[in-house]
């Protein structure tokens, strides 16, 4: 199933500058990880904001909720999800 996942992220003021540093690049490991295995097929940053719009591979909400949730940075994002069926005038 593919789902389409808009992150916005919000890293408070208060976290200091070397954890939000760790943070941010556990979060760059884990993506890359689930993009490696396919699971995260596409990430396209939102220009002029701290989001993204990413397409994710999940064999179902469950699987996708402990994608996200293992997200490093998933307790700074507001995190909407909508399911993607195929379109009947697709050719792929
Ligand atoms: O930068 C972001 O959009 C947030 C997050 C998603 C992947 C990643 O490496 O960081």
């Amino acid at each position: 199933m593919l789902f389409l996942v808009h992150m916005i992220v919000n890293i408070p003021a208060s976290l200091p500058a070397d954890e939000a540093a760790r943070v941010k690049a556990e979060e760059k490991e884990y993506s890359q990880k689930l993009q490696r295995e396919g699971k995260w097929p596409h990430i396209w940053r939102v220009v002029g904001e701290y989001a993204n719009y990413s397409v994710f591979e999940a064999r179902d909400n469950d699987e996708l909720h402990t994608m996200l949730s293992n997200l490093p940075l998933f307790p700074y994002m507001q995190i909407k999800v909508t399911p993607l069926a195929r379109h009947p005038s697709s050719i792929h």
